[in-house]
């Protein structure tokens, strides 16, 4: 069975985006993050190593400094960043606690990943925080990460880094929680005929042409680079998951087995064409 792989994930990736955890452009969403916190937290009580890859300490620090546009200026967005992120980890460690769940802050630069060493660092780091039941809340380190010529520390998205933290942790599936249900046929903000598509084997310059860019001023990635990050785990052998987070609590369906969002996977007896669309959306 095609979603047999995503029910028997042990180690689990979850990436939430900005607009998902903020229900305006700079309001944020409690009840999301505590339902969050329960389904994450109720997830590993069943036995699960789940580490969480989250965005919005930009948006959250324009929401702390009541700032309704990004700011133009690296530095400025660099402070916001920096603003927001204890905002964020204070709000993850409030909610958690409400479930007895620990949790521990990791933030990460790609020269990190580049260095043999400082990779080896992070996964020892990763898998004793897992080993010790406590859950990894990893975000970029946006304050201080830059795009030079020949200095790149910057990973831009949460959608790649939520990838490469799923090869870090050799992670079975990738679940990114968006504020869409998957991946549509085209754009649904601009386009009504789109469709959801449940199933994609290989990310083909066909599926790539049908992804558009963010759907909020604080978030970056868009369908763009959520596509790239299945591409890493298709390659990998790996699943990964696009479903909307209006629900956290659908995780526990997801991991039912239950056809919800679009399933990123290689599977090597499905004879099926390449993706299946279905006609009506919720
Ligand atoms: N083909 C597509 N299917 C679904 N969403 C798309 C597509 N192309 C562009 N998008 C946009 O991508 C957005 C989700 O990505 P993003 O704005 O980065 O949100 P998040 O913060 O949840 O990661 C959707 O709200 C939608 O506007
Ligand atoms: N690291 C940035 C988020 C970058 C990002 O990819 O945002 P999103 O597209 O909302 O997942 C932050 O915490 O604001």
């Amino acid at each position: 069975m095609l979603r047999e792989k995503v029910q028997k994930a042990k180690r689990i990736v979850i990436k939430i985006g900005t607009n998902s955890i903020m229900n305006a452009p700079t309001k944020i969403d409690y009840k999301k993050i505590d339902r969050l916190a329960y389904a994450v937290s109720a997830l590993h009580q069943e036995g699960k190593e789940v580490a969480i890859v989250t965005s919005g300490a930009v948006g959250l620090g324009a929401s702390t400094m009541n700032l309704k546009e990004y700011p133009a200026s690296i530095a400025g967005q660099q402070a916001l960043a920096s603003i927001g992120q204890g905002v964020l980890m204070n709000l993850y460690s409030k909610f958690f606690s409400h479930y007895n769940q620990h949790v521990g802050q990791v933030l990460i630069t790609r020269d990190v990943i580049s260095f043999p060493e400082s990779y080896k660092n992070v996964s020892v780091a990763l898998d004793t925080l897992l080993s010790k039941g406590v859950i990894p809340i990893i975000n970029e380190n946006d304050a201080v990460s830059v795009d030079e010529l020949n200095h790149n520390t910057k990973f831009g998205d949460n959608d790649t880094l939520s990838a490469i933290v799923s090869e870090v942790i050799d992670a079975d599936l990738l679940v990114i929680l968006s504020d869409i249900e998957g991946l549509y046929t085209a754009n649904p903000a601009t386009d009504k005929n789109a469709e959801l598509i449940t199933y994609v084997n290989e990310v083909t310059p066909e599926i790539i042409e049908m992804a558009g860019g963010a759907g909020s001023k604080f978030a970056t990635g868009g369908m763009a680079t959520k596509l790239q990050a299945a591409d890493r785990m298709i390659r990998r052998q790996k699943a990964m998951v696009i479903m909307k987070s209006d629900e956290p609590s659908k995780l526990f369906n997801l991991l039912a087995g239950e056809e919800i969002g679009t399933l990123f996977m290689k599977e090597g007896i499905h004879s099926d064409k390449q993706y299946s669309s279905i006609g009506n959306r919720s």
